[in-house]
């Protein structure tokens, strides 16, 4: 049964590409109202999952659903509710933030006024209010996130996912993102996102789902997963740091400083 309690859940979720399986048979629940980490090792299968779950990449397997609809069945009604910062977050380049946000707000079919009002709230808090007016291909890495966030942000969305919000971006825009989802999350609504820095996991999340090789293996409150550990030694031995990388110190004799 789909509970309409859970911002998201998935049933049995896969994706093949050829002959391999990224994503083999997920079955991923968020509460509403969470600040929910997906963690796992590089080539788990978080950005196949993402992909799926906010209706960019078509499942081969199992079902998706947000606030209790089909993404699937009823992409219209869903995507009305989700906001997403995808990975390699593609933007328009030649317009500027503020432009990009009136035209994203535009698309959503929000009142122009409605959108201007709420462009200058978040070009303010995002501290982008300065560079508003320049194009957006050439803002650095940390402003594209922002501005990216800032238009994901824009329709007041109910669940918000963010792939790898905080890559390559400096500790005080970090702080800044931070604060504006800590916000959003306190009214209700709810964060999914993918992360491989587990420090900042353990400190932003309530609740995380740890994947490895296509699948779930650890999901709950922050802390039933860690069980009494930091959250790195929980994720270290559920995703089997050795076997998953091919081993440790052996190899690599040669590399370093040799006396002969
Ligand atoms: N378009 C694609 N074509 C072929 N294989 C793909 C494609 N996208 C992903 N894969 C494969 O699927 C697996 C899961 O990839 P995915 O990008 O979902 O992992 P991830 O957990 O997001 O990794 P990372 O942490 O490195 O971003 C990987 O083995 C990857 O090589």
């Amino acid at each position: 049964m789909v509970d309409v309690a859970d911002a998201v859940r998935t049933q049995g979720l896969l994706k093949r590409f050829g002959q391999q399986v990224a994503v083999g048979g997920v079955d991923l629940v968020v509460p509403q109202g969470s600040f929910a980490g997906l963690v796992g090792p590089n080539g788990a299968g978080k950005t196949t999952t993402l992909s799926m779950v906010t209706g960019l990449l078509r499942p081969d397997g199992g079902g998706v659903w947000i606030g209790g609809a089909d993404v699937w069945r009823d992409p219209v009604a869903v995507k009305a509710r989700i906001g997403v910062l995808p990975e390699g977050l593609r933007l328009f380049e030649r317009l500027s933030g503020r432009e990009l946000l009136s035209y994203n707000g535009q698309l959503r079919g929000i009142p122009k006024d409605e959108v201007a009002r709420r462009a200058e709230e978040l070009l303010r808090v995002m501290d982008l209010a300065e560079s508003a007016d320049k194009l957006v291909v050439d803002y650095s890495t940390g402003m594209r996130k922002k501005i990216g966030l800032a238009a994901a942000l824009l329709h007041n969305p109910r669940v918000l996912f963010l792939d790898e919000p905080f890559e390559g971006v400096d500790p005080v825009s970090a702080n800044t993102l931070v604060e504006v989802l800590r916000r959003y999350t306190a009214s209700g609504s709810t964060v999914v996102f993918s992360s491989h820095v587990m420090e900042l996991v353990e400190r932003l999340c309530d609740w995380v789902s740890v994947m490895s090789r296509g699948r779930i293996v650890a999901q709950g409150p922050l802390d039933e997963v860690r069980g009494g550990r930091s959250l790195n030694e929980a994720f270290l031995s559920l995703v089997g740091a050795h076997a998953e990388h091919g081993g440790g110190e052996e190899g690599l004799s040669w590399l370093g400083a040799t006396s002969a």
